[in-house]
């Protein structure tokens, strides 16, 4: 890794890219982010506690963008933010349900249980009527390729990167930027560095700077070897 304070800071997708394809996190992500010599973000579609507990069990200061940039948490200067409601998503998801679908996350909904800003469904649910409602709302439905994420098109993981940024006092462009979904295109956009992992849909493919010839996990380990040898 790079020696002190020269690593430029790093704001990296977590499902996909830290885990295996069945979301479990790789066991090398502790040691290689603690090592990274600038500052972690984790940016995520999950909702917040995922990855403040991720942050917690890793060893990395919290700093987070979850729930696709509808939160931010900065722990250096204590910057909690909710950058929408959840009001309009709920309501595409009363209507899915009212049609006759469900969200596919059984009784006790626990991916939607602590969620702020948007309603996520199970991508083995029908797409169309979902999409159909939520632009009826003037929402979007961003399919990670582990959900289907009912949002507000303004609430991305890139506009949370500037909140964060600016909070910890650097511009987007400075990051370098690692993930593996259309998620992740709002990041790529505004990183100077932009890295899809080989396993990333076509959507973060076409945004990215570079791919790694790894996939998943591997695949980001490449990327920080590859930036902290100056390749990229
Ligand atoms: O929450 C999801 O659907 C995907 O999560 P990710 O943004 O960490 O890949
Ligand atoms: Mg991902």
């Amino acid at each position: 890794m790079a020696g002190a304070g020269t690593a430029p800071p790093l704001v990296t997708d977590v499902d996909g890219t830290l885990t295996d394809d069945e979301l479990r996190l790789d066991p090398r992500m502790g040691p290689a982010l603690r090592a990274w010599d600038g500052p972690v973000v984790l940016a995520t579609g999950k909702v917040l506690p995922f990855p403040i507990a991720l942050a917690n069990y890793l060893g990395l200061e919290r700093t987070v963008i979850a729930e696709n940039g509808g939160v931010t948490f900065v722990e250096a200067t204590d910057d909690l933010r909710v950058h929408g409601d959840r009001e309009a998503a709920q309501a595409v998801a009363d209507a899915y349900v009212e049609a006759g679908y469900d969200l596919g996350w059984g009784v006790a909904d626990l991916p939607n249980r602590w969620r702020e800003t948007e309603v996520i469904a199970a991508r083995d649910r029908p797409l169309e009527p979902l999409r159909d409602l939520a632009a009826e709302h003037g929402l979007e439905v961003v399919d990670t390729q582990y959900a289907y994420h009912v949002k507000s098109p303004t609430m991305t993981k890139g506009k949370g990167l500037e909140t964060v940024a600016d909070a910890l006092g650097y511009e987007p462009t400075e990051f370098v930027a690692v993930g593996d979904s259309t998620n992740d295109v709002s990041t790529f956009e505004r990183a100077g560095t932009a890295i899809a992992v080989a396993n990333a849909d076509d959507a973060a493919l076409a945004a990215a700077d570079h791919v790694t010839d790894d996939t998943f996990a591997d695949g980001f380990l490449e990327a920080l070897d590859r930036v902290d040898a100056g390749e990229w």
